[in-house]
């Protein structure tokens, strides 16, 4: 019962077969490989966004840091969610990258920017002139760290405050597969049509080794980027390996397909624990991420059978009173099966 992060799961076989047949002679370094141009224009044409910058790094907060770090000057602020990744878990990443921009906090529910919230935090931020950190850029996580997704009116809102500001927007989407099949829309109409100016494209956890794409849709800034990721360490010399992984992922629907069964997993799952007296969701399943909260006891039981998943958050402890509830997350994968989820909540009830 694998539910710990869908980084947890392996690589789908496709893409591992992609690689070793990558893997044939000489191709040349630092994304110069045909396989590296091929897959800068499948996704062009994924997005509809035949001028966008493609660049392929190795991971999600490599993506995130190194999209933050063209979109803002060092004195700015990244206005982000409280619970946003790049606040929670990329260890001051984007503060190094960007060479010390401050993360402004911004609450909402489900790990979803409240726009008025936003509003407000920007107009008061820069507000004492030169003292102040200077309005710098806006992330938004899609899918959320909750599991939740924002619809594309919900993006279009939030660029639109950004947009009165002046400030450009990134989307962190290592989960943007699982948001889209949740959404059905266009991957431009969760992105630039709704005013994202940067996207970090996420492969790693919908079934890649270890593979990002982030697309700067106004390519303006795409030599700054260039130079930041050779400079950070993230160009990988045997780039066609990058790219393999990629182009085996957007190859037909696999992304789609890999990224629905995920998310039919988490249904799953959700709807099961809904039935079970003393178990309640915490957020919305939108996507491939489960947050309940139940007993003690019944996390007791679950953890002694072998399952995997995360108390959320982490510092929750399992002794004391049997009935007292705590909260978890579980993640589903392209690699979850039904027995698993089956298996969960059997020894849930
Ligand atoms: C929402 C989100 N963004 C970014 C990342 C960063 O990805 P990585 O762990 O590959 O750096 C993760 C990691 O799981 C994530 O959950
Ligand atoms: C660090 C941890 O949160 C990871 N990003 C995950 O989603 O599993």
């Amino acid at each position: 019962m694998h539910f710990a992060s869908d980084n947890t799961a392996g690589v789908a076989p496709a893409i591992l077969a992609a690689l070793s047949a990558a893997n044939a002679g000489h191709m040349p370094s630092y994304g110069a490989d045909p396989l590296s141009a091929a897959v800068v224009a499948r996704l062009r044409a994924i997005f509809e966004a035949p001028e966008a910058a493609v660049y392929l790094v190795p991971t999600g907060t490599a993506a995130n840091a190194l999209s933050c770090a063209v979109l803002t000057q060092p004195w700015g602020a990244i206005f982000c969610h409280r619970n946003a990744h790049i606040e929670e878990d990329e260890c001051g990443a984007p503060e190094f990258y960007t060479g010390g921009s401050k993360l402004v906090l911004v609450e909402g529910a489900d790990a979803k920017m409240d726009p008025e919230a936003l509003r407000r935090i920007i107009a008061h931020t820069g507000r004492g002139g030169i003292h102040n950190v200077q309005r710098g850029m806006v992330s938004l996580t899609n899918a959320t760290e909750a599991g939740a997704v924002y619809t594309p009116a919900e993006v279009a809102a939030i660029c639109a405050i950004a947009r009165d500001f002046k400030l450009p927007v990134h989307m962190d989407g290592a989960r943007f597969a699982n948001a889209l099949v949740s959404l059905g829309c266009t991957p431009a109409e969760m992105t630039w049509k709704a005013g994202v100016e940067v996207l970090s494209f996420g492969g790693t956890k919908n079934g890649c080794m270890g593979v990002e794409a982030v697309i700067l849709f106004n390519p303006a800034r795409a030599h700054e980027f260039e130079t930041r990721r050779k400079r950070g360490g993230h160009l990988f010399s045997k780039h066609r390996f990058l790219a393999a992984q990629m182009a085996a992922y957007l190859e037909g629907d696999l992304w789609l397909d890999l990224a629905r069964h995920a998310n039919a997993m988490a249904a799953r799952l959700s709807a099961g624990i809904r039935t079970v007296p003393g178990a309640h969701l915490l957020h919305p399943t939108d996507a491939n991420e489960v947050f309940a909260a139940f007993p003690r006891g019944a996390h007791r039981r679950l953890q002694a059978a072998g399952a995997a998943y995360y108390l959320w958050p982490f510092d929750q402890s399992l002794e004391g009173d049997a009935a007292e509830s705590l909260s978890a997350r579980m993640v589903t994968s392209w690699a979850t099966t039904e027995a698993e989820v089956d298996t969960f909540l059997a020894h849930l009830k």
